[in-house]
């Protein structure tokens, strides 16, 4: 139980999820925190992106902080984030693991380092239950190796017939499916004779969980403004 810090109540927008019943246990397990249905100090969202446009109204509404951990969102949402960021503070993450943050400066790093002759794959492994693809992990890593590199952010993910020789700076995706498993991660550079592969493995929700709670404790009181999980590794 924590003593030096004040307690943060969370709305949670799906408390029944997953995602929802493993923040309730971190947040049981911190004691730094309540769960709260309706006046939270910070909105929590990982449920689907159905949700995100009342989510934000409701956090604009009532000046709170929001978290957005739903994946699968569309660019329209990412203009309604934008625009909720200019009044309240909102932090977006499709992965809320401290590893995932660091693996993400990695890999930027490692794409401006490593040549163009060295080409982008991200392949990622999911449970059954998962319904968006590529996983919001696997874009937001591919988003850093284009950044890492200066160039414009290009997928190419269906890969199935022929004519398919790679185009130079695209991010290839590779999608598994199956069984229980929490989330996997690999960024593989394929250069000429050699490959780095930088890895992640998520072998159990509670580590997202408690990512969201430092997210929770980063945006309690923030000024308004679009947030990610870098802002929050580096305030720790
Ligand atoms: N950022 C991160 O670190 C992580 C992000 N995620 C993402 O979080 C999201 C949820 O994942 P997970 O918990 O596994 O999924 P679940 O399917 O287990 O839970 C989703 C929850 O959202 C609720 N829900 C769905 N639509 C709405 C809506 N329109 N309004 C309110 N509630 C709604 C569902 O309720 P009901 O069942 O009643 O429909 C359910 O309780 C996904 O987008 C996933 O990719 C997951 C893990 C980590
Ligand atoms: O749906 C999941 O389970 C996960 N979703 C997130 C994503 O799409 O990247 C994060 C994590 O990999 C688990």
């Amino acid at each position: 139980m924590r003593t030096d810090q004040q307690t943060i109540r969370l709305s949670l927008v799906a408390p029944n999820g997953r995602m929802g019943k493993a923040i309730v246990a971190a947040a049981d397990a911190d004691g730094g925190f309540r769960i709260d249905a309706d006046h939270g100090d910070v909105i929590v969202d990982f449920s689907s992106p159905e949700a995100l446009a009342g989510s934000l109204d409701r956090a604009t509404r009532s000046n709170v902080p929001i978290l957005v951990g739903t994946t699968g969102l569309d660019d329209f949402a990412d203009r309604r984030l934008a625009e909720a960021g200019r009044s309240v503070a909102v932090l977006r993450a499709a992965n809320t693991s401290l590893g995932v943050a660091l693996l993400s400066e990695l890999v930027e790093r490692a794409a401006r380092v490593l040549g163009t002759d060295w080409d982008i794959e991200v392949l990622e492994m999911h449970h059954r239950m998962k319904r968006d693809a590529p996983s919001g992990t696997a874009l937001a890593l591919g988003e850093a190796a284009a950044r890492g590199r200066d160039i414009p952010f290009r997928r190419d993910e269906a890969r199935s017939g022929r004519g398919l020789e790679r185009v130079a700076n695209d991010v290839g995706f590779a999608v598994l499916r199956g069984g229980t498993v929490v989330g996997d991660h690999d960024v593989i550079f394929a250069g000429p004779e050699e490959r780095l592969i930088l890895s992640h493995r998520a072998e159990n929700r509670m580590i997202f969980a408690r990512g969201a709670l430092a997210a929770a404790r980063f945006l309690h009181g923030r000024e308004p403004g679009l947030y990610t999980m870098r802002d929050v590794v580096e305030a720790l």
